[in-house]
């Protein structure tokens, strides 16, 4: 993994900063006026702590609980996670809700842990096809589960805001890996839907 220092997070936004620099130059805006003037830093910022940090740091570890006599060995579905992470074609965000559903083995996961490791690998350039699968990916072995099914829904602003410009569309991905009943998944996610 690509661990990255104190330091070198300093240069690292640094670099980007003067690159930006150069952008908003190159666009004929004014990097003396007030407001503008400090934008490389706070895009460099934003990219090198938020967006893309995901490029620098480790993943999560995964809190997991032993299953014991009296716990459930069923399905387990955690609905409607809002994410946002960042298209690596046009550097748009794309926005939308992640369902992560996973058959345990011998252990249960946190429940928080799926948040986070849906915000880690959300966290940098990213197509949606891909980001599905690295979340059910990483789930999966981490909890050494029987069975992972992560759906996304997103609405990409790459699509809304340019090109196309088709603001309603939303795009559902979906990744599974194991054994999981996908139409449990669907059931259960209709009945609390439903409610
Ligand atoms: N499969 C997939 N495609 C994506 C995702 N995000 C953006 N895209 C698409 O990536 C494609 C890039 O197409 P290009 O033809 O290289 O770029 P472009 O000329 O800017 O395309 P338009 O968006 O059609 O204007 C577009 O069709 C985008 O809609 C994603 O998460 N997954
Ligand atoms: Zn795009």
């Amino acid at each position: 993994m690509n661990q990255v220092t104190t330091m070198d997070y300093d240069l690292k936004k640094r670099k980007i900063s003067e690159h930006f620099a150069r952008i908003i130059e190159e666009l004929g805006l004014d990097l003396d006026d007030p407001s503008i003037k400090d934008t490389p830093e706070r895009v460099a910022k934003m990219l090198v702590n938020e967006t893309c940090n995901g490029l620098f740091t480790e993943p999560p570890i995964i809190t997991t609980f032993p299953i014991d006599k009296n716990t459930s060995r069923d399905l387990v579905v955690i609905e409607n996670i809002p994410f946002n992470s960042l298209c690596e074609h046009h550097f748009q965000p794309f926005v939308g809700t992640a369902t992560i559903a996973y058959l345990p083995n011998d252990r249960v996961m946190g429940l928080s842990k799926g948040a986070r490791v849906l915000d880690y690998f959300a966290s940098r350039p990213q197509i949606q096809e891909r980001l599905t699968n690295e979340v059910a990916a990483y789930l999966y072995e981490q909890l050494n589960a029987k069975g992972v099914f992560v759906i996304m829904k997103a609405e990409h602003f790459c699509m809304k805001v340019r090109g196309v410009k088709k603001h309603q569309s939303t795009t559902i991905t979906t990744a599974s890996l194991g054994e999981i009943d996908k139409k449990e998944v669907l059931a259960s996610i209709q009945l609390a839907s439903s409610k």
